[in-house]
């Protein structure tokens, strides 16, 4: 058998799409077609995370975040384009799940309330053969240790639990099936600040001593900004930026994202005084041509309205997709200097 380098990423994806409705077979059963719109949750996604970095993925609700999540955990297909875990078709080759752990945002819908947690973090590894009968009881105190929870309350039900508690339950048993790859769907987004940390800390410990892989999504940039090595925004269904971290925060390219960050109280101290993002976000069933963002652009100008951005490396490893970075079709930004 011929193993994979240890180089290949943990996420590649290409022109990866994901449609809903009409073109969805169930609603064509349900002769719901005429009346069911398109939405177009991904649109054209180019992304590569490499092995072992810790990439937050921001945007507001419905930019696609959590399509994206499911696709890369084998939940769900894409409508066209390519997606590959650790150099694998989730698709096409199921052992690829076992890499990949979703973490939710409610532990109280994902965990059966009726399943005491030995059972409920032990279950899996013993289906896959991770551990054996003999060996379950000790492998399942192992993970939620792990998870900081003490094992002696392995035999009480989810609900016996606080929220923070319940939400290391999933992630013990996301462990438990030795993942090597993490997507957390607002994962924190339900606790309270001061539980919120712990779980981000219990998070970079795990990345520190299991050498995982995060798509960390979050609708917060604020939840990502001390963690993710690399952050990326979506809007309307495509990544509108994509860069390092402190290079994000230092020079947030992309006019929606200086939107975002004018919104975050002590980053705009530090910052030029950028425009928050006005309006509503449009449904995904009806995206303005062009680039989506145009209507709530302050800078948008006539080629915005129509044509559609590349998403195109502005300095090494920050791609943004903005009109304005042409340098010949917006002097006058290019002049101050805007332009990184
Ligand atoms: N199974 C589905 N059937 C139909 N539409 C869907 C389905 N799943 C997602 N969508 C739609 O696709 C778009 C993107 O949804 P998605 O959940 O990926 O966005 P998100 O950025 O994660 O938002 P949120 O933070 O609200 O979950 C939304 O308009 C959503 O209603």
């Amino acid at each position: 058998m011929t193993t994979k380098p240890a180089s290949v990423p943990a996420l590649e994806t290409h022109d990866l799409s994901r449609r809903f409705g009409r073109a969805d077979g169930l609603a064509v059963k349900l002769h719901l077609a005429r009346r069911q719109p398109v939405i177009h949750a991904l649109d054209g996604i180019d992304l590569t995370i490499p092995t072992g970095e810790f990439v937050g993925l921001v945007g507001e609700s419905g930019s696609g975040k959590s399509t994206l999540g499911r696709i890369a955990a084998g939940l769900l297909p894409p409508s066209s384009g390519t997606v590959e875990v650790f150099g694998r078709s989730p698709q096409g080759d199921r052992s690829v799940h076992r890499d990949v752990q979703l973490i939710f945002q409610d532990p109280q819908a994902s965990l059966n309330p009726r399943m005491r947690v030995a059972e409920a973090i032990g279950e899996a590894p013993l289906v896959h053969g991770i551990a054996s009968r003999s060996e379950i009881d000790e492998y399942v105190c192992a993970q939620m240790r792990r998870a900081g929870l003490d094992p002696a309350y392995r035999q009480r039900f989810p609900h016996q639990f606080s929220g923070g508690q319940r939400q290391r339950i999933s992630i013990a048993r996301a462990l438990a099936l030795q993942p090597r790859f993490l997507v957390c769907d607002e994962s924190v987004a339900s606790l309270d600040v001061s539980i919120q940390a712990q779980i981000l800390n219990l998070f970079m410990e795990l990345r520190r001593d299991l050498d995982l892989t995060y798509l960390f999504i979050s609708h917060d940039l604020r939840v990502v900004q001390h963690i993710a090595d690399r952050v990326v925004i979506m809007y309307l269904g495509r990544i509108v930026e994509d860069a390092p971290a402190a290079r994000f925060f230092a020079h947030p390219n992309h006019p929606y994202t200086q939107g975002l960050l004018a919104e975050i109280p002590d980053l705009k101290q530090r910052r030029r005084v950028y425009a928050p993002v006005k309006g509503e976000i449009p449904s995904p069933a009806a995206p303005p041509p062009g680039c989506h963002f145009h209507p709530r652009c302050p800078s948008a100008f006539d080629r915005c309205r129509v044509e559609r951005p590349a998403l195109r490396e502005i300095v090494p490893g920050h791609r943004s997709a903005c009109h304005l970075n042409d340098v010949a079709a917006a002097p006058a930004r290019a002049q101050t200097g805007e332009i990184a």
